[in-house]
């Protein structure tokens, strides 16, 4: 099955969750990661906001800034190299929405950061394997950072988005850690 293909079952995999399921799951994926060494070390935090059908990140968000810590969403470049830049956010009032239904902050009223001083970052995908290899929206932004990326990477995962393997290509970046309802998978 080619990637394309394999993308739109991913999203009417994660479309056919019920939105109670959906809340369920993504607070407890939440919770496990917030009980991570992981997640106590880091001060700032690069998570993307979920849309309508992704695992809710929301809750997650809310939770390291109650816990002091900065919170950074990635705003895409497609023009240029399909690169992405963080910007800190204190509140969901500074984001705008995008292309594609993505919400992403607003450059006027939030401030760069760096990609090195991300301590800890959450990966966004529709599969993944056991070894981190992850199937995305396909525009590359992730391979792209996360090949100069030295500090720790954890992405959100139903068990029901693990595939026995997913496509790899040689630009493809596996994730360290994967964490599922059940917790740290790896
Ligand atoms: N919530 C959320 N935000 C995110 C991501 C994500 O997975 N989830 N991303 C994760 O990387 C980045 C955005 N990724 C994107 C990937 C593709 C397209 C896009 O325009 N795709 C084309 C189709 C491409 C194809 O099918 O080959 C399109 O919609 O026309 C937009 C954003 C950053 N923000
Ligand atoms: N390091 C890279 N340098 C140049 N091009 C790249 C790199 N990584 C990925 N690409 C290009 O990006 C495109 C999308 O890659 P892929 O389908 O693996 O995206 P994805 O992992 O699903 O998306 P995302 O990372 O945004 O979640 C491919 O056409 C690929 O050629």
């Amino acid at each position: 099955m080619d990637k394309k293909e394999l993308r739109r079952q991913g999203i009417q995999n994660l479309k056919s969750l019920s939105e109670t399921q959906r809340a369920h799951l993504s607070k407890k994926i939440s919770n496990h990661v917030i009980d991570t060494e992981w997640f106590h070390k880091a001060d700032i935090i690069g998570v993307t906001v979920s849309k309508s059908f992704e695992l809710d990140t929301s809750y997650l968000i809310h939770k390291a800034w109650e816990t002091g810590k900065k919170v950074c969403v990635p705003k895409c470049y497609p023009n240029q190299n399909h690169h992405m830049k963080f910007f800190i956010i204190t509140s969901f009032d500074q984001l705008e929405r995008v292309y594609a239904g993505l919400l992403e902050p607003d450059p006027d009223q939030t401030v760069k950061i760096p990609g090195d001083q991300i301590d800890l970052l959450i990966v966004p995908g529709i599969w993944f394997d056991r070894e981190g290899y992850r199937t995305g929206f396909g525009g590359g932004y992730y391979d792209r950072f996360l090949k100069d990326f030295k500090h720790v990477t954890i992405s959100l995962a139903a068990n029901s988005q693990i595939l026995p393997a997913v496509p790899r290509d040689d630009y493809d970046m596996p994730v360290q850690h994967l964490v599922t309802e059940d917790g740290v998978l790896f």
